[in-house]
């Protein structure tokens, strides 16, 4: 068993062959594991983080990198660091650490590439739980996360009802509207018609880089709010474009800012894997072979504290009400937190001061 180191740490979890929903096994699945702050005694101060689509295990920042939840989880911070022992893994099908379509497939010695399959979002869960289980961390004090994060924070409340006392899924659903997939849709075609795709099988070269980067713009439309591009870039052109004559290369702010974005996401996210876990996503529902989502949720035991943004455009709040309406209908303990951001769904990742001190009550009470 690998050892648990109580402060700060990096580390990959073998748990060793992993068969998943679509019944394919892959016979070796590592987990890149980060963590921080110090697990007490009594092993009930830990809280599991699920990152959202591109996220990755570093939510919490070191010497060497800043996380992408440093304004919510550190030292004297909402999630307090200095009490909580936090746990974040990459996911498997990711591309940062764990187990995906760029891992070595010990069958063939080479990328698994296009052959990778489907991981769900239940498979993810109980990979993270069979990793947690190797680090003999059986119970969780909270499971937190946005998003696809989300979709995995209520797996948990559903999958392993007795191991989790509570919940925070922020910025998530039961299931993807039809618009969201919708997008998804448009985000798979851009990737998998850029000649560069070669079905997957495009290691070592650089893959399908252009298809990669319209997926993200198309991606950063839904993250974000007409209110927040209207403040930033309104109808402004790019410096250096003649604004007194149209012309076919005028390039609008809020262009170049998406041409920007895709161009940054594709130095740091592999195509296989946004592919996988977008459809993961797509394929989601938490009522899926339990009957109802009614019957799903009658399992949950956690506390359940849900967040919403009122401007989210990819998960609208009415679904994160629903999800508390028939909570509540189920008898479960449930609360709702509705806040405003002309950040939209990207705000669980960049405005706390509305929902971080009800959520550090909530960890607390
Ligand atoms: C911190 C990390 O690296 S996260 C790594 C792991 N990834 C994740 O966890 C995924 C979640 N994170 C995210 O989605 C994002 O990082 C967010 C939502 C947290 C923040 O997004 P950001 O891209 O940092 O912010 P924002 O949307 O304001 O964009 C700012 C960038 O656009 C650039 N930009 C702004 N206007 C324009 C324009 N008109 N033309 C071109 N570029 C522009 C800025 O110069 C800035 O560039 P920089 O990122 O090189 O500094
Ligand atoms: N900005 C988020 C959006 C998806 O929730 C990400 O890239 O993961």
């Amino acid at each position: 068993m690998p050892a648990i180191v109580h402060t700060a740490a990096k580390q990959t979890v073998d748990i060793g062959p992993f068969t998943l929903e679509c019944g394919d096994t892959l016979p070796q699945v590592e987990i890149a594991v980060e963590t921080a702050g110090t697990l007490n005694a009594a092993k009930d101060n830990v809280i599991l983080v699920c990152h959202a689509l591109t996220g990755d295990a570093h939510a919490v920042g070191d010497e060497e990198q800043p996380g992408w939840w440093d304004g919510l989880i550190g030292p004297g911070r909402f999630v307090d660091t200095s009490r909580y022992f936090v746990v974040t893994m990459n996911t498997l099908g990711g591309c940062h650490g764990s187990t995906g379509p760029a891992s070595i497939s010990p069958d063939t010695g080479k990328p698994y590439g296009g052959d990778f399959p489907l991981v769900t979002i239940r498979d993810m869960v109980r990979a993270q739980r069979r990793c947690l289980d190797r680090l003999g961390l059986g119970e969780l004090h909270t499971v937190i996360g946005g998003s696809m994060g989300g979709m995995m924070v209520l797996e948990w409340a559903v999958m392993y009802p007795g191991h989790v006392k509570k919940v925070v899924p922020i910025a998530t659903a039961a299931a993807l509207t039809s618009v969201a997939v919708g997008y998804n849709e448009a985000a798979r075609h851009a990737i998998q018609s850029d000649p560069g795709f070669q079905g997957g099988h495009y290691y070592p070269g650089p893959g399908p880089v252009n298809g990669l980067a319209v997926a993200r713009m198309i991606g950063m439309i839904t993250y974000r709010t007409e209110a927040l591009f209207e403040k930033k870039f309104s109808r402004r052109l790019q410096e250096g474009t003649n604004s007194d004559i149209p012309s076919l290369d005028s390039l609008f702010q809020v262009g170049s800012y998406l041409r920007y974005q895709g161009e940054k996401l594709v130095h740091r996210f592999d195509a296989n894997s946004y592919l996988r876990l977008l459809k993961a996503m797509d394929t989601h529902d938490l009522a899926r072979g339990r009957g109802s989502l009614e019957a799903a949720l009658s399992r949950v035991k956690a506390e359940v504290l849900t967040v919403g943004i009122r401007e989210d455009l990819l998960f609208p709040y009415r679904q994160q009400e629903e999800l508390h309406r028939e909570l509540v209908a189920a008898g479960k303990s449930s609360r709702l937190i509705g806040i405003h951001s002309d950040y939209g769904h990207d705000a669980f990742l960049v405005e706390y001061s509305d929902w971080g001190p009800q959520l550090q009550q909530f960890l607390e009470e």
